[in-house]
């Protein structure tokens, strides 16, 4: 047949294909857009290199055995016993490609797919060819914590080169660096109360009329102007706008779901919003408390090396996209499953009614330590809606070292390996009844038979654990106490309540439709 290729030819590229395969299996690359003109080059220089004359058929002859044969030994590789991670069950699906993994994040169901993994599988499941999900609590501990795994290389890749590290990207010496001035910024959440306070205030104060309001939306909109007083001395004033005037959750969501086209428009919209921020609040100065922005960029020269002015810019940032859509999304599941349990309602709205007798501040922070049924509301919510579902610690064996032995199983090099919250936190090994909302788990004395704390973290742990964990628990207490404390709260009439729950996408940030509530001022309110 005068389009196919010489015997010659046929072997030379099933050669070559295997070559490749055995290169990019040592030398894996972090990107695919040179792997791929490289692998596109191939065939044609094939053709080239025998003397084959060029012709259509011809050129893809030679694409479908080098490709063919290529992308065969790559699967036969993967399924076979000879892979470091063969000895691991999982789908096969998962064995051989990461796509599947891939849409599923896509449509934003990535920790209900994984979770569905780990029922069928167990705690240590291989959901792509060189990943692991882990839900073994003992492994957990030793791959987030002190001394654990390094952080994964999705924390680089997520990132775009026109935007300098933060701290979420970076590993070791540079991260602690960091990280240190970060811990300086968040030391003393006492310093940020009145901040939180004055908000708290201001967002009952928007609701005072009551009737059927989306908490969703509100709830957005406070954590926007916390986080613009907190990094930046205040700036973007939403809950007086009632509106998100800027568009800055839509910009955050957008360049989280990371749709290829418009990622790169969201990320320079983003760096100019954040240099506007940023020229402003250099202009103003400290107003009141000392922000974020002073210990980001230095300025009581407390450091060696003064950090530049766009890795400061940067970290701001992050702080934002960090803050706001994890602690709205906290505020709106504690609300959302205490509506949905009224009988817990009624004992959250007991508490706060003995703690704060009237004309208490229901703001009190040091009233908030007595409210450990609320406090018992907020861990449960976080159990079952953990604002970062499935990413929060993905974390690496470069291929360059020595495997570990985590749990007492081996993990080869190269490996990725997930922990994610929302599985770990269902796993029936450490919580009875894992998918109920039942917060007397949480309180000291309980009977249930399953309560393993160390299973439980929202917050990540270790070195690379959330910083801002202090900070985010005194909003909750905060606005949940002053809440529930001025308006008696229900479902709207008609509102789908039970779906609410299902709409939660993992997008790394979690996206939700609308929370309708129907507020009803209570007389013996405080405030508004
Ligand atoms: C309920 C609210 C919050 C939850 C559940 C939460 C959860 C988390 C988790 C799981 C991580 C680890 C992520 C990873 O390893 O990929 C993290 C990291 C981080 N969080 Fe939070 N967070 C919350 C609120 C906040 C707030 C209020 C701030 C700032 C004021 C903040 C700042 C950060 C920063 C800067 C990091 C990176 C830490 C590092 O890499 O060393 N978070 N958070």
């Amino acid at each position: 047949m005068d389009s196919s290729l010489s015997i010659c030819a046929v072997a030379l590229g099933l050669l070559v294909s295997q070559i490749n395969h055995f290169f990019f299996r040592n030398y894996e690359p972090s990107s695919a857009n040179l792997p791929l003109i490289f692998l596109a080059v191939q065939p044609i220089s094939l053709l080239a290199l025998l003397g084959e004359s060029f012709s259509f058929p011809r050129l893809l002859w030679s694409f479908f055995v080098f490709l063919g044969s290529l992308s065969l030994s790559i699967v036969a590789y993967r399924l076979s016993p000879f892979h470091p991670l063969a000895q691991y069950p999982g789908p096969v699906i998962g064995k051989v490609t990461k796509l599947w993994g891939v849409w599923k994040a896509f449509q934003g169901y990535k920790h209900v797919y994984h979770k569905e993994l780990h029922d069928t599988y167990g705690p240590f499941v291989r959901i792509g060819p060189n990943e692991l999900s882990i839900i073994d609590v003992v492994a957990v501990g030793q791959i987030l914590g002190h001394g654990g795994l390094e952080k994964g290389r999705y924390y680089e890749t997520g990132r775009h080169s026109s935007t300098p590290p933060t701290l979420v990207n970076l590993n070791g010496e540079a991260h602690a660096a960091k990280r240190r001035v970060w811990n300086r910024a968040m030391a003393s959440v006492r310093d940020y109360e009145p901040l939180i306070g004055k908000r708290a205030s201001q967002l009952v104060s928007c609701l005072r009329n009551g009737g059927i309001v989306d908490l969703v939306h509100w709830f957005d909109l406070f954590t926007f102007d916390v986080m613009g007083d907190l990094v930046f001395g205040g700036t973007f004033e939403m809950l007086q706008d009632g509106q998100d005037v800027d568009g800055l959750g839509k910009c955050i969501q957008t360049f989280m779901k990371q749709s290829i086209r418009p990622v790169v428009r969201t990320i320079q919209e983003f760096n100019d919003f954040a240099r506007g921020l940023v020229i402003r609040r250099i202009k103003n100065g400290v107003v009141g408390v000392r922000d974020l922005w002073y210990h980001l960029a230095d300025e009581a020269g407390l450091e060696k090396r003064k950090p530049n002015l766009e890795d400061s810019a940067a970290d701001a940032v992050l702080a934002v996209i960090a803050a706001s859509d994890t602690s709205a999304l906290a505020l709106s599941s504690v609300v959302w499953f205490l509506l949905s349990t009224p009988e817990y309602y009624r004992r959250v709205q007991q508490e706060l009614d003995e703690v704060f007798v009237d004309g208490d501040d229901p703001l009190d922070t040091k009233k908030h330590q007595e409210l450990h049924f609320l406090s018992a509301c907020i861990n449960e919510a976080l159990r079952l809606h953990p604002p970062l579902p499935s990413k929060g610690g993905s974390r690496q064996i470069p291929p360059n070292q020595h495997g570990r032995t985590i749990a007492g199983r081996f993990i080869p090099p190269g490996t990725n390996v997930w922990t994610p919250p929302y599985s770990l936190h269902r796993n029936p090994e450490y919580f009875s009844f894992p998918d109920q909302f039942l917060p007397d788990r949480w309180l000291p004395g309980s009977k249930f038979e399953k309560h393993e704390a160390s299973a439980f973290i929202p917050f990540s742990l270790g070195p690379a654990n959330c910083v801002g964990q202090k900070f985010a628990k005194c909003e909750l207490f905060m606005v949940l106490s002053i809440l529930f404390n001025s308006f008696d709260l229900r479902f709207a009439d008609g509102f789908d309540s039970e779906a609410w729950g299902l709409t939660l996408e993992d997008h790394f940030i979690v996206t939700r439709s609308p929370l309708l509530v129907n507020l009803v001022p209570r007389h013996r309110s405080t405030q508004g």
